[in-house]
């Protein structure tokens, strides 16, 4: 005789994060719009040149350091339309960018780098964040302390070689699963 297992998902909340949700819709293109507006490492990982090189116009000396600023390309105007408006729509089927990645093929938006020496644990971190973020929203309702409205929640940034928020966020979990599951 099999035992029964509490059914994790309760009526009314949608199904769990499937393989398939985690590729396509609204979560993939909420992370990448996230990805976009607040990369984790917004200025890359710093290069040096072997050679010297003129690029667009630009002398690049031999042994020069070069800084990627990843964060002002994902908000260029001439490529985004509201640059600094959280729309993850834009990534979805008839959006701005509905064809666009994350994964170093459109270099308007590059969190992992591109080329050759671009995050070596890219396919890990993605799926990751995709599995984590889909399981929290799953698991939890959360909520603001005091009543403080989202909209005005502070999203300033606090610069460094990662990207941290310059106000740490504070939310209240809620479970909205059966006990047993978690
Ligand atoms: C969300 C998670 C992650 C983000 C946003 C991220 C981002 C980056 C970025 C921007 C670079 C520099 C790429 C360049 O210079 O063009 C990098 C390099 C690298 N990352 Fe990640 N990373 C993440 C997770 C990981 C994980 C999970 C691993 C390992 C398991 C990893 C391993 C590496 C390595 C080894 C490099 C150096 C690659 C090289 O220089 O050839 N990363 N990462």
């Amino acid at each position: 005789m099999g035992h029964s297992r509490a059914d994790p998902t309760p009526k009314n909340f949608g199904p769990s994060p499937t393989r398939t949700g985690l590729r396509r819709g609204p979560g993939p293109a909420f992370i990448k719009e996230t990805f976009r507006l607040h990369p984790s490492t917004p200025l890359s990982l710093p290069r040096i040149a072997n050679e010297s090189c003129e690029i667009l116009g630009y002398h690049i000396p031999k042994g020069a350091t070069l800084l990627l600023n990843v964060w002002a390309i994902a908000r260029d105007p001439k490529e985004w339309a509201d640059p600094l408006t959280f729309k993850p729509e834009r990534f979805l089927p008839g959006g701005e960018k509905a064809d666009v990645d994350v994964r170093g093929n459109n270099f308007e938006v590059i969190p992992f780098g591109a080329g050759r020496r671009m995050c070596a644990g890219m396919s890990l971190g993605l799926r990751t964040v995709q599995l984590l973020t889909a399981t929290l929203a799953h698991a939890f309702d959360w909520e603001l302390p005091d009543g403080l409205n989202p909209e005005k929640l502070s999203m300033e940034e606090a610069y460094g070689l990662t990207l941290q928020r310059k106000v740490p966020l504070c939310v209240h979990p809620k479970p909205r699963l059966s006990p047993e599951v978690y």
